[in-house]
């Protein structure tokens, strides 16, 4: 069963709070998302293996680490996931860009795709799924599974804000992809949306509404 982090680092949690502020405007939104979503990058990334180097200091020679080259691939949710990218590219600019691009259509909830777009070479990269909200699953589930079937065999998903119920989702139907959280909701309500969540992270994102 994949395991599920939430990133409780203060900053974190700080930043997070004024995302949801209803009061919050679409610039200082997407600033604080793309703040978050490097924070969030620091805590992923913790565990990415190191190799030994020798390096010459003004005084002497040391041995040093340096990153061992891991290749990632970025796969933003379009749209909302978009917003994520800056932010993680800060700190991994070596990594490559997949788009798939699924709205959730407001009456069934079910996903649609209308555009991939990946890196030739996804099979061999660690894929980090970027998408603010996880919340039946539905986008999330198909991007994966739209993933897998092209090769991809390294997945893990990483979001702002999540509902239990598609985290159940994603660990029945993925079992071997982590889940990265920023705070874990409580609930769906009527229409899909989490609860106490930060409403439509599109539409407050791109200021659609
Ligand atoms: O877990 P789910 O129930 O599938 O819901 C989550 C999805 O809904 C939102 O996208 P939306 O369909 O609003 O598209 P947008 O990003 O273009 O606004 C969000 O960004 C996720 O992709
Ligand atoms: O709360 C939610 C659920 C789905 N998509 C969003 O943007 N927000
Ligand atoms: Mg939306």
């Amino acid at each position: 069963m994949g395991n599920v982090f939430v990133l409780d680092h203060p900053l974190i949690q700080h930043k997070l709070t004024y995302i949801r502020d209803k009061n919050t405007g679409t610039k200082e939104f997407r600033e604080l998302v793309d703040e978050v979503s490097m924070l969030m990058a620091f805590e992923i990334t913790r565990n990415l293996p190191l190799q030994e180097a020798t390096t010459e200091t003004p005084v002497t020679e040391a041995t040093t680490q340096v990153l061992a080259g891991k290749k990632i691939g970025l796969i933003p949710i379009l749209r909302a996931g978009l917003g994520m990218v800056d932010g993680m590219l800060n700190l991994l600019p070596a990594a490559k860009v997949g788009h798939v691009g699924l709205y959730r259509d407001p009456e069934t909830l079910t996903p649609h795709e209308y555009y991939i777009k990946l890196p030739s070479d996804i099979s061999e990269r660690e894929l980090i799924v970027l998408d603010p909200m996880l919340a039946t699953g539905g986008s999330a589930n198909d991007a994966i599974h739209s993933l897998k079937k092209r090769g991809a065999g390294n997945i893990r998903l990483m979001c702002l804000v999540a509902a239990p119920e598609g985290v159940e989702v994603i660990k029945q139907d993925h079992p071997d992809v982590d889940i990265y959280l920023g705070a874990m909701d409580d609930k769906l309500d009527e229409k899909g949306y989490i609860v106490p969540g930060l409403g439509d992270a599109g539409d407050r994102l791109f200021g659609t509404k």
